[in-house]
């Protein structure tokens, strides 16, 4: 079997879970990894593979898994569609996703190759459980409910803020889908504390949510990357009310996410050119094996 060649772009959180996640899987093997400052400091469990300041300098990329800040992936995504390298990203401003869509779907389309967005638990393996739970009791109502726990994108959008030094959103659920943000931020030397609440609470991301920000001495002291869902349909199957639907998990945020990342750069191995969420591609192609003794074993 020939095995997907994939890169990982971006060795944070979440890509250094990525690599971890394609040793583990039979069917990749690493191209390499992209980062910012190449192979400059390259960390011992790399010492196999190349580290690279482009994906062009990487032989025979089938996918690029992008590990970076939600706020670069659709520029690093067209440079990569436009190679003919298919992509796939977890994306989560979540009123933006459609855009998005749309935007990479022209240069998936250009570039004759494939584009998997906002692919990683919420939006991506939630959004295809909120789909089912939404065909199985067509009226209802569905709330999900976050954490306590880390969320990566929140605290990315505040490290990006001038003057944070580290940052650490932790999601509080209140109930009935809405949440708390309390975000702990270690500051910079000479950083103003008031310049950066307020810079936090008016980013999109914090914008619609009750948002408590706290300046602490280390943020490292404080960090668990441990996250969670609770997501509840209450709804009506035909004319029959009452239907009641529970999905709950308690999760490594940046170990799910990797995974999840894995298995769609899998699927849009086998997808026409163009760009998909997640509910958009069959879930049988999220797997490895044969498809018939899939059907056997899963149906
Ligand atoms: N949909 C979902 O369920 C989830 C989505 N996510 C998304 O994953 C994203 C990444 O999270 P996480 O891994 O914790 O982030 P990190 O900041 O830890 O890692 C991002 C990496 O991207 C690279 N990078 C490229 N461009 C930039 C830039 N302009 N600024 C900073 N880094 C850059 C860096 O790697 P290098 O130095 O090697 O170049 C950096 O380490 C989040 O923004 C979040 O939105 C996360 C969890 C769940
Ligand atoms: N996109 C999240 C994962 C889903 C949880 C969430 O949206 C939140 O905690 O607000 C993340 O970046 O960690």
């Amino acid at each position: 079997m020939k095995k997907i060649r994939a890169a990982v772009v971006g060795y944070g959180n979440i890509g250094q879970y990525v690599v971890e996640a394609l040793e583990a899987a039979p069917d990749f093997e690493i191209a390499g990894i992209v980062r910012r400052s190449g192979a400059e400091n390259k960390p011992a469990e790399l010492e196999a593979y190349a580290v690279v300041k482009d994906i062009k300098e990487l032989k025979d990329v089938d996918v690029a898994v992008l590990a970076t800040p939600t706020r670069s992936v659709e520029e690093y995504a067209k440079e990569i569609l436009a190679m003919g390298i298919n992509t796939v990203d977890s994306f989560d401003i979540h009123t933006q996703i459609t855009s998005l869509r749309r935007s990479l779907d022209e240069s998936a389309k250009a570039g004759k190759a494939v584009a998997i967005i906002s692919a990683g638990w919420d939006p991506g393996s939630d959004s295809v459980v909120r789909t089912l739970l939404e065909a199985i009791a067509p009226k209802g109502i569905t709330y999900t409910n976050f954490g306590p726990g880390r969320s990566m994108g929140h605290s990315v959008a505040v490290r990006a803020i001038d003057g944070v030094k580290d940052a650490l959103s932790m999601t509080i659920p209140v109930g009935t889908g809405i949440h708390r943000r309390m975000v702990y931020v270690e500051l910079e030397e000479g950083a103003d504390f008031k310049t950066v609440e307020a810079a936090i609470k008016s980013d999109p991301y914090f914008v619609n949510d009750e948002t408590h920000v706290k300046q602490v001495p280390c943020v490292d002291d404080l960090n668990d990357v441990g996250h969670g869902v609770n997501l509840v349909r209450k709804g009506v199957s035909g004319k029959t009310h009452n239907q009641l639907f529970e999905f709950d998990m308690k999760i490594n945020n940046p170990a799910l996410t990797a995974q999840v990342l894995v298995c769609v750069a899998r699927a849009s191995m086998k997808q026409q050119p163009g760009c998909y969420t997640m509910i958009e591609v069959p879930v049988i192609d999220l797997l490895c094996g044969d498809r018939e003794e899939l059907i056997a074993h899963l149906v």
